[in-house]
């Protein structure tokens, strides 16, 4: 998967999360989250289920207030001015909110004229938000005739009616078939390279891999971690080579240190000295005469640095 990663980093903040609290009864869902985002970017908001993740993006949009800290998004507060920021954002929710019995294009005049939309201008964006959902051909079927990835496309498409400069999806790819994936990572990057900024929340690092330009890791409520994806994995990913070989029924004893364990057919040599490790695996095998079946270096991966964060898997 390709990552994408910017290189025209902008200084100018589109959300400042400080200090977010959130508990109902007594389930503690935030635990004072703080995290910002730069304007024209696509941000990360990555962990497990139950996490806080739907939480955080509904105190963004104002759907649940906060109990305590604060939010500013493109310079508003949250607190004080709801309407101007509804008109800037957009925000596609976990759970599919659409009409099953009307056609597509139906359930976006709908939520068009929710935003004021009318007539010609709404006719034109309906046309050009199809566009990017790449759903024109199916415009005038029941969405109850969809499948759930094209449910999700209608979703997304009636939260860009508006032209946001922020667009939040929360965990937008649940339970969808991978030509809809594709489709909506394609729309995602085609938004943030017209200038939008876009926070994407879910528990598949993958995706944010993909993606993200910066990431923020939460967990049971608290923000972990927070950097570009290059930056977290230099900071917390694991450093490792792998190796299989014929004939090692123990690997030699390394010169520096590293820790070794075992790994599907071969060894994981976690080091931060990779090419002395490779280098000294290949003499060794030379001097004794064993063949090399594999030998590579493991690349970190976002998997590894949820693990070293909290000592347990994201995909448990
Ligand atoms: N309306 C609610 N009433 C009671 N508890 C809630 C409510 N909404 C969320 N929670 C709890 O708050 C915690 C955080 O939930 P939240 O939905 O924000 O997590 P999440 O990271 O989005 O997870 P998921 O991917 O499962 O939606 C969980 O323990 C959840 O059960």
């Amino acid at each position: 998967m390709q990552t994408i990663l910017d290189t025209r980093k902008s200084t100018e903040t589109a959300l400042d999360v400080r200090g977010l609290r959130k508990s109902y009864g007594n389930i503690a869902a935030l635990q004072g989250v703080s995290f910002s985002v730069r304007s024209g970017s696509c941000f990360g908001l990555l962990g497990p289920n139950g996490a806080g993740k739907s939480t955080t993006m509904k105190i963004l949009t104002g759907i649940v207030t906060a109990d305590a800290g604060t939010v500013r998004v493109l310079g508003l507060d949250t607190a004080k001015q709801q309407n101007a920021i509804r008109r800037q954002v957009g925000y596609v929710p976990q759970e599919i909110t659409l009409y099953e019995k009307l056609s597509a294009r139906d359930n976006l005049v709908f939520f068009g004229e929710m935003y004021g939309i009318r007539g010609s201008e709404l006719r034109q964006r309906i046309q050009e938000v199809l566009r990017a959902t790449a759903l024109e051909q199916r415009a005038y079927e029941p969405v109850a005739t969809f499948s759930v990835g094209m449910k999700r496309r209608i979703n997304i498409a009636a939260a860009l009616l508006h032209r946001p400069k922020l667009l939040i999806l929360d965990e937008p790819t649940v339970g969808i078939d991978p030509q809809s994936r594709n489709y909506i990572f394609e729309m995602i990057r085609s938004l943030r390279a017209q200038g939008m900024t876009i926070i994407y929340s879910t528990h598949y690092m993958e995706e944010v891999e993909a993606l993200c330009d910066d990431i923020a890791i939460i967990d049971h409520g608290r923000v972990i971690a927070q950097g570009s994806l290059s930056d977290l994995l230099d900071r917390f990913g694991k450093k490792a080579v792998y190796v299989e070989m014929d004939g090692f029924g123990q690997l030699p004893p390394f010169p520096f240190p590293c820790k070794i364990s075992r790994r599907d057919e071969g060894w994981m040599i976690e080091t931060k000295y990779r090419s002395e490790a490779m280098n000294f695996l290949l003499q060794n095998a030379f001097e004794q005469k064993l063949d090399i079946r594999a030998l590579e270096m493991v690349r970190p991966s976002l998997e590894s640095v949820f693990l070293e964060l909290t000592g347990t898997s994201l995909r448990d």
